[in-house]
């Protein structure tokens, strides 16, 4: 794999330096680049990796791994494109940007791989999916697959099912975070110390997820042996078909699929 270099080490950055770092990738592999002197300070004291320019990070590391917001992504393009050549490996995490993006604006035949993490490569738990562009060979994927590999599980899909992963399990951890949240207030609302509700919530959580990854049952299965006849679940599983809640999560996740979409297309001339 060799050095990799995080360019731009915002939240989805860092947790990727994090989960190599505790993968036990070593901190002399690893290099970011971050246009806050502070934030890079900081990054550095934490996990003892070098802050560099752009133009030392694409000399130095053998992949190079696009972290930006993709507002932000035609300077830093505009930066990378004398610098990089069919020996480099170009890696974007970009919700929306796709890979004939990086391709028109950088030189022949660079090698780009999509790839959309989300935040628990943080503990190790990541969910992502890999694309290959157009000059991506199956080696260049291999090289990118192992990377995330170390710091979860990967799936290789079609790009065009992209914005649709992203909308998924790019931003998925964020609905699971916001259910945790207000089933605590829920908690509260029924009297109980903030505290006790967390750890009963987060715990429940922990539980469900690990039975769920076992895959041994379909959801639908495990929800149904929490349900007793006439009893407590049934009332809240009426509560919530009553609110909607399923066809909440199906217009927000939908929606989330048309932002990709949205952020990709502010790039097409
Ligand atoms: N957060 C997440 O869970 C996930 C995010 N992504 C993708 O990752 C990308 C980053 O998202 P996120 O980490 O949330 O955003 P952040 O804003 O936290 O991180 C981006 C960082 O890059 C910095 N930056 C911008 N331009 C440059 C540049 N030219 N050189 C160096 N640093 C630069 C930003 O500085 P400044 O603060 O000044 O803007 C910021 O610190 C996005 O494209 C997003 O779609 C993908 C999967 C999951
Ligand atoms: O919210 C976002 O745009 C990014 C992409 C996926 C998760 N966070």
């Amino acid at each position: 794999m060799g050095t990799i270099a995080v360019l731009g080490a915002g939240k989805i950055g860092e947790a990727l330096l994090s989960g190599l770092i505790s993968a036990g990738k070593s901190a002399e592999e690893l290099l970011f680049t971050e246009r806050h002197p502070e934030r890079a300070a900081e990054l550095t004291e934490r996990y003892g990796i070098a802050s560099v320019g752009v133009t030392e990070a694409a000399k130095r590391a053998e992949v190079l791994v696009v972290a930006v917001k993709p507002q932000d992504i035609e300077p830093l393009l505009a930066e990378l494109a004398p610098l990089v050549g069919p020996g480099s490996l170009v890696v974007s995490l970009c919700a929306g940007l796709p890979t004939t993006l990086y391709e028109r604006r950088l030189p022949d035949a660079v090698p780009v791989v999509r790839a959309m993490p989300n935040t628990p490569m943080l503990v190790g738990e990541a969910m992502s999916a890999v694309s290959p562009g157009r000059y991506a060979t199956a080696e260049h994927v291999r090289t990118v697959e192992d990377m995330l590999r170390s710091v979860g599980k990967v799936v290789e899909v079609p790009e065009a099912q992209q914005d649709a992963v992203t909308a998924l399990s790019g931003s998925g951890p964020a609905y699971f975070f916001y259910l945790v949240e207000a089933m605590i207030d829920a908690g509260i609302l029924l009297g109980l110390p903030r505290a006790v509700a967390e750890q009963l919530i987060v715990q429940s959580a922990v539980g469900a997820a690990k039975m769920l990854a076992q895959g041994s049952e379909h959801p639908v299965l495990l929800r149904e042996a929490v349900t007793s006849p006439a009893g407590t679940t049934i009332n809240a599983i009426r509560e919530l078909e009553r609110h909607g809640v399923r066809a909440a999560l199906l217009a927000a996740i939908e929606a989330a699929r048309d932002r990709s979409v949205e952020l990709g297309r502010a790039h097409e001339a």
